[in-house]
């Protein structure tokens, strides 16, 4: 998609390139409005890209929690029956009201003659219609703001290899604040990539940060192609490692919120289960970054990630916190459920040699294939993450013929937008 500006040469550019609703995954929608006369206030972010990302038109602090008690009602709507079924109430939590993304993705767009270099400017999607430049986001990390003047002025100015055909600007940066990956988007080949690795170094060096080239098929690293997260988590700091261009949770306040949760579950669990420590199935794993936590409420966790990046990642992770009771798999769980579901008729409890109480389940948009559906079934206690409240209801409906809702947290990992994480303990009914 092309925009000119009024009096400039038209290179111009595409943004954000597929961010995608929320988090990873492949079909859309938001939550379904509230029954109960619908909320008042819910904003409609970027429905083709970046809809996890606020227009800047959408950022308004003033209406933080207007808007977020908006979509609870809306969650409150949509899970109604099966809410009041088991006397179930929505809990919620806030994010910090701006600089709360840790990745952003920016389109880029050029003027001038470029005689003394060009003027070149980050630009957002804008619902269709044309984009618009900014300065800075209030919505990404400090880092990212910090940043954005600097990259754009250094990159405006500098040699042209690394502004030629550029059209995206991504980056990636952590709570620890640290480390930061600049990825640079073109849309024809990188020609030479020895020059484009002179220049990228340079940048690199002057911002002290990594730089990825990316063109169709190519990658170019110019220092590391992944940041290392770390976060204090109850007594223990913890560290991982979370790869460009691969998924890890853009809220990382949020992120930590939902980790300190989720191991209050675990806890919960282990006492319902007289105190003893019994095994996870822990699906749609990424990085480990829950898994790292939660290595030590259980007693040994099987967990299930598609992505090669990302299961290479979760291996180090373990290592580097001292993790010793996880076994990682590389598989998709569509396969790996009917895999078992052939082999053992659905009886995981017995799957080699493992004694497991809980899964943990962290699927993309899309939610739970048939198959997998029927093995969250075969546990005692079910732990659903979700980014997509539609898909949720579906596999809700099913699972709470046989599991009580226990607890059903809201966590605002995408501010104004419609978009929200549902965190949801399910336990065997009795
Ligand atoms: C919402 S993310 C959650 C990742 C992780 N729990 C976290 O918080 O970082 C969904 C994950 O599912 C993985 N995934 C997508 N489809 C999958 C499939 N069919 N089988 C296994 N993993 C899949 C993605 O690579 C991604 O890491």
């Amino acid at each position: 998609m092309e925009r000119s500006r009024a009096g400039g040469p038209s290179k111009v550019v595409r943004a954000e390139s597929r961010e995608g609703a929320g988090r990873s995954g492949t079909s859309g929608g938001g939550f379904a409005r509230s029954r109960a006369g619908g909320p008042s206030k819910v904003v409609r972010a970027e429905s083709r890209e970046g809809a996890g990302i606020p227009l800047l038109s959408s950022y308004k602090p003033e209406e933080y929690e207007e808007v977020l008690g908006a979509k609870i009602r809306g969650i409150e709507g949509t899970f109604g029956d099966l809410l009041d079924r088991d006397g179930c109430e929505v809990t919620r939590e806030v994010s910090p009201k701006a600089y709360f993304r840790l990745r952003c993705r920016f389109g880029v767009s050029c003027d001038g003659d470029g005689v003394d270099g060009l003027s070149l400017t980050h630009t957002l999607y804008n619902r269709g219609g044309p984009r618009v430049s900014v300065s800075s986001y209030p919505v990404a990390s400090k880092q990212i703001n910090a940043l954005m003047p600097k990259v754009a002025d250094a990159l405006g100015r500098g040699s042209p290899v690394l502004r030629t055909n550029l059209t995206g600007i991504h980056y990636l940066t952590t709570l620890a604040e640290k480390d930061v990956v600049v990825t640079l988007v073109y849309d024809k080949p990188l020609e030479d990539a020895e020059q484009w690795q002179r220049e990228a170094k340079r940048l690199g060096d002057s911002l002290s940060v990594s730089l990825i080239g990316r063109s169709k098929g190519v990658k170019l690293v110019c220092g590391k192609d992944y940041v290392v997260e770390s976060m204090r988590i109850n007594d223990s700091v913890l560290s991982w490692k979370q790869v460009e261009g691969s998924f890890s949770n853009p809220n990382g306040e949020i992120c930590k919120r939902t980790i300190e949760h989720i191991c209050g579950l675990a806890s919960q669990i282990a006492r319902d289960d007289g105190g003893v420590r019994r095994d996870l199935l822990d699906l749609y794993c990424g990085n480990g970054n829950y898994t790292v936590p939660l290595s030590p409420h259980f007693s040994r966790i099987l967990s299930v990630e598609l992505n090669k990046s990302l299961v290479s990642a979760a291996r180090e992770n373990m290592r580097t916190n001292s993790v010793a009771n996880v076994q990682l798999c590389q598989s998709c769980c569509m396969k790996f459920s009917q895999n078992v579901r052939a082999k053992r008729g659905g009886d995981f409890q017995a799957y080699s040699g493992f004694d497991f109480s809980t899964i943990l389940v962290d699927p993309p948009r899309a939610g739970l294939d048939p198959n997998t559906l029927h093995v969250a079934n075969a546990f005692d206690h079910i732990i659903y993450i979700s980014c997509n409240a539609e898909t949720l209801k579906a596999c809700l409906e099913q699972l709470t013929n046989t599991h009580e809702l226990r607890s059903f947290k809201v966590f605002d990992h995408f501010p104004y937008t419609e978009w929200s994480e549902c965190v949801v303990h399910l336990r065997r009914r009795g």
